[in-house]
This record gives structure tokens, sequence and C-alpha cells, in this order.
């Protein structure tokens, strides 16, 4: 190594997905493999993502982290994982210019910064661990020139978060559970990429960004020990959806999509009720997620095909999957009735995200809200206001990003320590 102290540094950008498909459940606690094949839609980077600065240094005297400003230990075994799995991947480095020069062999001694920074709320239930682990690996990947693909990676990803692996791609992308042992085919593959269906807009009612009570980790843990109805979805059910359901992304076949789509979040809910002691993740709001969910049943039904489908993570968040912006536009307004904000409440802020939605809906302020009309499907349609902390307005997005501008960069360039 050069005689003279250098910081190196990489930022990169990853998105958050939603599983269309649910994974939930591992046959291995420490590789992180699951008992079924999953599959997700990636999420508008410009609208939920993390933002990742790794850096190397020879005057770091050990690892260190920063989440969201704070710091936090690393000492983990899902971020031991995934540090020692891409360190054991590290190549040569040489930057004539800086004056750097790492070796393959110096990587194992040399110690590394991270800062990440979530764009929406962390352990709400939006994924933050997904778009978190993903943007680790990669940034990491990228800071010690490995040569492995994006795939090679979401193995790698997965020991740190399941869901993670399937955010180092755009698009629609499946987890492929794999059979080996050692878990080297457990990975994530791209189905189609964010163009092939880019007429679908998703709308993600926030109900709660407060942290849930039971993680995924745990819940999934009892679940697997307890849940007869969880073999019987991995062995029977999601098998078939998975076909199912590749077929439909395929031809972009809204009315399938959204039908397996609802039937599957519908199912993995149950899972969590059949667990011992029960999950109940929609538990303190469950009236919001009951009118939500009945508000697209009754109106999918009155149109005769699925205008939107919905899904549920382990959390009471609803994330809406429009078929087009008309029936996203039509949504919002429903949404909106239904869900109005408080009275003193700034529109801006309470639906963000790509606002050219609520244009399209004619709604500029309050008083556009509250001169919608009642969705005529719905039976002396209630008003409830403040039971949706905000809305975001989203699409399928691309996959991880390198940031070559510096200044987006979270660590000093000169002292690596947080901005
Ligand atoms: N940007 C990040 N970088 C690295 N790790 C992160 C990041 N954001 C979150 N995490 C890790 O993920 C944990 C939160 O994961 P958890 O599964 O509880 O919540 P979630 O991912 O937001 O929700 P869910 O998985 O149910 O959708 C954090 O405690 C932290 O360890
Ligand atoms: C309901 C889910 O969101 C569960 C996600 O679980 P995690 O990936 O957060 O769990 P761990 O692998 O233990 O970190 C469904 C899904 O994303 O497929």
């Amino acid at each position: 190594m050069a005689e003279k102290t250098w910081v190196r540094m990489v930022t990169a950008q990853t998105p958050t997905n939603i599983a269309v498909i649910k994974y939930w459940g591992k046959r291995d606690e420490t590789l992180i493999l699951p008992v079924n094949d999953s599959i997700s839609v990636t999420l508008d980077p410009a609208h939920l993502c993390t933002i990742t600065t790794v850096a190397v240094s020879p005057s770091f005297d050990q690892d260190r982290m920063w989440l969201n400003g704070k710091e936090i230990s690393l000492s983990g075994g899902r971020y031991q994982n995934c540090l020692r799995e891409i360190r054991a991947r590290a190549c040569e480095v040489e930057d004539k210019e800086k004056g750097i020069k790492i070796a393959k062999n110096d990587w194992e001694k040399l110690h590394v910064r991270v800062a990440s920074y979530n764009n929406f709320p962390t352990a709400a239930g939006l994924a933050s661990s997904a778009a978190g682990f993903a943007c680790l690996v990669f940034a990491l990947a990228k800071l010690m020139k490995a040569k492995e693909d994006n795939s090679e990676l979401s193995a790698i990803a997965r020991q740190g978060s399941g869901s993670a692996c399937r955010s180092l791609f755009g698009g629609f992308v499946k987890w492929i559970m794999g059979k080996a042992e050692d878990g080297s085919d457990s990975l994530a593959v791209q189905l189609v990429d964010e163009k092939h269906w880019d007429e679908l807009v998703i709308i993600i009612a926030v109900v709660s960004s407060r942290q849930k009570e039971t993680s995924s980790t745990t819940g999934m843990r009892d679940s697997v020990e307890t849940s007869l109805l969880l073999q019987h979805r991995a062995k029977e059910v999601v098998p078939k959806r998975i076909k199912q359901m590749e077929e439909a992304i395929k031809n972009r076949d809204f009315g399938s999509f959204a039908q397996l789509t609802c039937a599957d979040s519908n199912q993995f809910h149950a899972v969590c009720l059949d667990t011992c002691p029960p999950i109940f993740y929609m538990n303190d709001t469950s009236h919001r997620q009951v009118k939500i969910i009945s508000c697209v049943e009754k109106w999918n039904c009155s149109e005769g095909t699925p205008q939107v489908a919905y899904t549920f993570d382990a959390g009471p968040n609803a994330v809406l999957i429009a078929h087009n912006r008309k029936a996203a536009t039509q949504l919002i307004q429903k949404l909106l009735f239904c869900f109005p904000p408080s009275s003193d409440a700034d529109l801006n802020c309470y639906v963000i995200g790509d606002k050219s939605i609520l244009k399209d809906a004619g709604i500029e302020d309050i008083k556009d809200v509250e001169a919608l009309p009642p969705p005529p499907e719905i039976k002396d349609a209630q008003r409830s206001k403040g039971d949706v902390s905000y809305f975001i307005c989203t699409k399928p997005g691309r996959g991880p990003d390198l940031l070559s501008d510096e200044s987006l960069a979270l660590l000093h360039p000169e002292t690596g320590l947080p901005k």
C-alpha cells in the first residue's frame, strides 16, 4: 500500500421492493434460505430508496456504520456475513492519481466505514432492510472491485435480509429458493425490466410508520415451527402461483396479476393468524385495512375486471397497484374521499412522490378533496380523517445505481466521517 493516507469512497442508491408472491419462512436461518420462491416489483428509487456510502482507508482502525445519522453496531451476524462474503471476493484496486494501491490480500486487514440513509421510515414494514442490505452489498462490491454480477451479489444480500436479494434488480424480480445446502443457488433473477409494464401505478397508504411489534424474522420463525397452513402453502400453493404470476407478468395480464397478488397477500396474513401464538400485523389499525380492501374489492367487482391489486407486508401499510393512470386517478379520488387529510394538513405533504396523479385527478388543494363525490360502489361511504398518515405515489423502478456525484456522498472525503 502507498505511504500517504487516502480515503477511497463509493456511493450507491438502491430501491426497495414489494413482494406480490410473498417470502415467508426459512429452511435455513443462518444462510437465509426460504421455503418457497417469491416474486416482487421494484419500486421507483426516486420515491423510496436507500443511499449508502462505503469508504476504506488505511487510517480506519475498525469497521463502523451510521444508519440515518446514528452510529449502529456492525457486530450482528447479518452484517458480518455480508462483509465477510464481499471481502472474500475483493480484487486489486489501483488509483495512481490518489496514490491508492490495494492488493487483493490487503482487504482482509483494511477497515470500512458505512453511512446509509433511507428516504422513508425504517423498520415500519416498508422493506427498509431490503433496500438497506442490497445497497450495502452493492456498494461494497463496487468499492472492492468484486467481479460478481447482480445475481451473484443477490445471494450475498440475501444473507443480510432475505427480501434484500430482490432489490438488486429493477422491474419484476424472482427469488429462486434453490436446492443447494450451501445456498449458492438461492438467488434473484430479473423477470422483466421496469419498462416492460410501465403503465402500472403504485400507491402506498402509510397507515403507521411505527416499528412493528413482531419482526419478520421472528414472525416467520414461529410460522415455520407451528403453522400447517405454511407447509401447505410452500408445497402446494406457491409453486403453481409462481408459474401463473410469471405468465401474468410476461403477458401484462392485469386481471390474473391482481387476483394472484391479492390472494397471496391474504394467504400470507392467514398463515400469520395460523401461527402459534397468532401474529396480527394489521391488529391496531385493522378497520383501515378492511376499509381499503373492501373499497378495492367492491370497485373491482363493479367494473367486472380488476382495476387495482392490494398487498400488505408485515405491517399495516397498504400497497395498491393500479392497472394504469386512469385507474390510479380514480383510485386516488376514492382513497382521498375515504381517508381525507386532517383539516390543518398540507395536501403537498399528504400525497408525496409522483404528484402528477393528483393533477390528473383534478385535485389541487383541500377544497378539491372536500368536493370529491363518494365512490358510487360503496354504500354509505364514510370519511375517516386522520386514519392514513400519508400516501406515496410511485411506479415500478430500476435497480441499483452508482452515484458518481461526490456531493451526494454521506461520508466526508477526507475524514471518512459522516457529513
Ligand atoms: N439503510 C440500511 N442499511 C443497512 N441496514 C439497514 C438499513 N435500513 C434498515 N436496515 C436494517 O434493517 C432493519 C429493519 O428491518 P425490518 O425487517 O425490521 O424492517 P423493514 O425492512 O423496514 O420492514 P419489512 O421487512 O417488514 O418490510 C434495521 O434495524 C437495520 O438493521
Ligand atoms: C412479508 C415480507 O415482506 C417478509 C420479508 O421478510 P424479511 O426479508 O424482512 O425477513 P428476513 O429474511 O428475516 O430479514 C414478504 C416479502 O418481502 O417477500
